[in-house]
């Protein structure tokens, strides 16, 4: 159960005081409830729910009504959780879109709006929105709405050319008043140098054990997603055989450094 609001600044306190956090998806106000009831502090209306709720094969079909629609969902289920939305592909391209959208998100219970990507524009867009009092959380290393750039889902900052760019963005991003960070499918060691590097939390996936936080999408710690699973996946169910139980093992995992595991990590 959470008692009270989580807030940036907990989350904040929790990285000084280096006490490991977790967060998932939502997508529902049944899920919601679920893992507020059982101690989830963060919880993120993701675009994976393009993937995981609509059966896209990518994010980049997913809209800002789409979101807003989930947020108001996960937010009535679960009121004192830090809930994040994310922003979808092409919804701040350009700074009047994305403060137009993020207002959406906003009024739609989110806490935190989530841009995926580096370099400048993105720099000022963080800027224009923290100026704005929205929060924001970045996101950086293999970014899903970049697919058709990548080629496929592939893991990014590999080489140390790569790392170093990578690292330089989570530094402007911090500087550009972000107050969270994912990171995403990228080596262990970079995730652990860039947690080192900023002050403000990361949150890993597929990032190794030394982010401050670790997410996942609730259909792969529950293993009900389809296809293969990618590497930093765990079925926390499997082991437990109820849904309640799983969550606080995934919880738990992750508040003692046994998730992510070697075998999860690239
Ligand atoms: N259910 C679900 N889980 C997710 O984590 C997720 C989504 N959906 N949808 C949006 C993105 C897509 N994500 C993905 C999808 C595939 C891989 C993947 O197959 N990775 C390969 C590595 C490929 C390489 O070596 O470069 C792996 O084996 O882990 C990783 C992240 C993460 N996000
Ligand atoms: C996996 C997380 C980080 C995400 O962006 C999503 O669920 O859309
Ligand atoms: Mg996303």
């Amino acid at each position: 159960m959470l008692t009270k609001p989580i807030t940036t600044s907990v989350l904040r306190q929790w990285k000084l005081a280096k006490e490991k956090f977790s967060c998932i998806t939502a997508y529902d106000a049944s899920f919601s409830r679920l893992f507020e009831e059982q101690g989830m502090p963060v919880m993120l209306v993701g675009d994976s729910l393009g993937m995981a709720a609509q059966g896209h094969t990518s994010t980049l079909p997913v809209s800002v009504s789409d979101v807003a629609y989930h947020t108001r969902s996960v937010r009535r289920g679960a009121p004192n959780c830090l809930l994040m939305a994310d922003m979808p592909f092409m919804s701040y391209s350009n700074a009047d879109d994305a403060c137009k959208n993020a207002a959406s998100l906003m009024r739609s219970g989110a806490n935190v709006v989530k841009l995926e990507g580096s370099g400048s524009w993105i720099y000022d867009t963080i800027r224009k929105l923290a100026e704005r009092s929205v929060p924001v959380c970045g996101h950086i290393g293999m970014t899903p709405q970049a697919v058709n750039i990548y080629g496929g889902f592939k893991i990014q900052g590999r080489n140390e050319t790569a790392a170093n760019q990578i690292l330089e963005s989570a530094k402007q991003i911090e500087k550009a008043g972000a107050q969270i960070l994912v990171l995403e499918c990228i080596p262990e060691t970079l995730g652990q140098q860039i947690t080192e590097s900023v002050s403000i939390p990361t949150i890993g996936i597929g990032a190794g054990k030394h982010t401050d936080s670790q997410i996942l999408v609730m259909h792969d710690a529950l293993g009900i997603s389809s296809g293969k699973a990618p590497r930093f996946v765990k079925n926390f169910l499997s082991g437990t055989g109820d849904i309640r139980a799983a969550v606080r093992l995934y919880i738990q995992e992750v508040k003692e450094g046994l998730y992510p595991a070697k075998e999860h990590t690239y």
